[in-house]
C-alpha cells in the first residue's frame, strides 16, 4: 500500500526466509550458490517491468541487487553451518525447481509494491519507517541473527533517502 513499507518488507523477509529452501536444494550438490545466470535473468525481468510500473530500472535494479545478495548471506551462513553440524543437515533434498516459481512471485509482488511505495521510499521518513518495518518482520518471521543480518541487506536499498 501506498502508507506504509510493511508489504514491502514483509515479501522481502519471505524471500531472505525462502532461501533456506534454496540452500537446501544445493548443499551437498554441484550447484553453486552463485548462479550468475538466474540473477541477469531477474535483473533483465525486472529492468523490463520496471517503465509500466513508472520504475527507474536502474533502480529497480539496485532494490533487486540487494534482495539477491540478501538470499546468498543466508545460503552461505546456512552452509557454514551445516558444514560445521551436520546433524542440522535437512534430511530432505527440496527440488530448486519448484522453488524459483515462489521467488517468481515473490519478484513480481515486491516490483508491484516497489511502485506503490515510491512516495515513501522518496520520504525523509523512510529509514526510520524502514528500521521498523524490518524490526516487525524479524519478529512476525521469528528471524535468527543470520536472518536478521540478511533482511537488513534486503532492505538497505529500500530508501532513495539517506
Ligand atoms: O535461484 C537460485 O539458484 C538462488 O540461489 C536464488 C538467487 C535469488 O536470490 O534469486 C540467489 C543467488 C543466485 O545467484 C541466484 C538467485
Amino acid at each position: 500500500s501506498a502508507s506504509s513499507l510493511w508489504q514491502l518488507t514483509d515479501l522481502a523477509a519471505q524471500r531472505v526466509a525462502i532461501a533456506d529452501q534454496v540452500a537446501a536444494a544445493k548443499y551437498g550438490t554441484p550447484s553453486p550458490i552463485d548462479d550468475p545466470v538466474r540473477e541477469q535473468q531477474i535483473y533483465d525481468s525486472v529492468a523490463a517491468r520496471a517503465p509500466e510500473l513508472g520504475l527507474d530500472p536502474a533502480d529497480a535494479v539496485r532494490f533487486f541487487r540487494a534482495q539477491i545478495e540478501a538470499n546468498k548471506v543466508v545460503q552461505r551462513g546456512l552452509y557454514a553451518r551445516w558444514d560445521a553440524h551436520p546433524s542440522e543437515v535437512p534430511a530432505t533434498r527440496p527440488d530448486l525447481g519448484g522453488i524459483r516459481p515462489v521467488i517468481d512471485r515473490l519478484n513480481t509482488g515486491l516490483l508491484t509494491e516497489l511502485a506503490s511505495t515510491s512516495p515513501l521510499r522518496a520520504s525523509r521518513s523512510c529509514p526510520a519507517r524502514r528500521l521498523v518495518a524490518a524490526g516487525a518482520a524479524d519478529v512476525v518471521h521469528r528471524f535468527d541473527v543470520l536472518h536478521v543480518r540478511a533482511l537488513g541487506e534486503a532492505t538497505s536499498a529500500t530508501c532513495l533517502t539517506r
